[in-house]
């Protein structure tokens, strides 16, 4: 594993954060490849990084041992389409990060001998606090898998799934997560703003109140319930809040939030 070759397949945010955590875990920059059209932001990239560079999809995918396809979903079939000829012939371990897109999509499109792991990664692995999904189709090797685990794994935690289908509730927990809790701290900050906080002030105490809560959330023995019941003093102010909560239903509304995400990301997935 130590010398071998990852290429990536479009040099956008996740593909530049992935490589960049490795980088950071003591990958040489060397043994990284990225393609994109976009010549501007390979010069980005390479004088960031010192990872090697093409403009030519086919030129990363001579090289290099694992390919991570990088691009948007709705660009996939067809840079699957210029890559097939050069990946049948060397089958490389391909690593899908693309929302959607199945292994029966990737197979179709690169042929049925092809090893691909399929992930579910999610925006905090700008920085490096991702929660990555795997899957490992059939004809991936442990070796293959220890290498999507690095990769993957400079980024964030990873964690590995027998079936496909549980990456549609990856999707809806964790891909999807990072904005319920954007969606918390915005009408926080306007609750705050609507008691009487400045605007710069309000973002403030929300954004590190949310910090804080998931720190001693990871860091703490004790559960998300128990931590709650520790910040709820009987007959209190937070008692008065979560009452208001509840009374909405909003465990109901985080359920149906959820099945909603996982049923949308069966239907994309086809
Ligand atoms: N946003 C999210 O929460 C998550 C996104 N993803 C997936 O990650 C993938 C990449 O997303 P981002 O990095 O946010 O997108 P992005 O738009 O930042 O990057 C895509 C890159 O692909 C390049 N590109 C376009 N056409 C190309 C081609 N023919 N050949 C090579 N490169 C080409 C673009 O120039 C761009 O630099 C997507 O498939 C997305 O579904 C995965 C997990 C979570
Ligand atoms: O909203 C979406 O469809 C993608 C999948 C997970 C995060 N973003």
């Amino acid at each position: 594993m130590a010398q071998q070759l990852i290429g990536f397949i479009g040099a956008g945010n996740m593909a530049t954060s992935l490589a960049g955590g490795m980088i950071a875990k003591g990958i040489r920059p060397a043994r990284i490849w990225m393609s994109d059209p976009s010549r501007d932001r390979l010069d980005e990239v390479s004088q960031q990084h010192r990872v090697h560079v093409a403009t030519d999809n086919l030129e990363v995918a001579q090289r290099v041992d694992a390919l991570v396809l990088s691009v948007k979903p709705q660009m996939m079939a067809s840079v699957c389409a210029d890559l097939r000829s050069v990946v049948e012939e060397r089958r490389p371990l391909v690593i899908s990060i693309a929302a959607g897109v199945t292994v029966a999509n990737l197979r179709d499109w690169l042929g049925e001998e092809v090893p691909i792991v399929r992930c579910m990664p999610n925006t905090p692995a700008l920085v490096q606090a991702g929660a990555t999904g795997l899957y490992a189709a059939e004809g991936v090797d442990d070796s293959q898998k220890a290498l999507a685990a690095q990769v993957l794994g400079a980024v964030g935690l990873t964690f590995w799934f027998d079936n496909e289908q549980s990456l549609d509730a990856v999707t809806a927990v964790s891909g999807s997560g990072p904005a319920y809790f954007f969606l918390l701290m915005e009408a926080l900050i306007d609750a705050a703003k609507a008691q009487g906080l400045d605007a710069a002030t309000a973002r403030q105490l929300v954004l590190q109140t949310a910090w804080g809560a998931a720190q001693l959330a990871i860091t703490s023995e004790a559960g998300p319930d128990v931590l709650r019941q520790r910040v709820t003093s009987p007959g209190g102010t937070t008692a008065a809040a979560l009452e208001v909560f509840e009374e909405a239903g909003f465990r109901e509304h985080v359920q149906a939030a959820v099945a909603a995400a996982r049923e949308r990301s069966e239907e994309l997935a086809g």
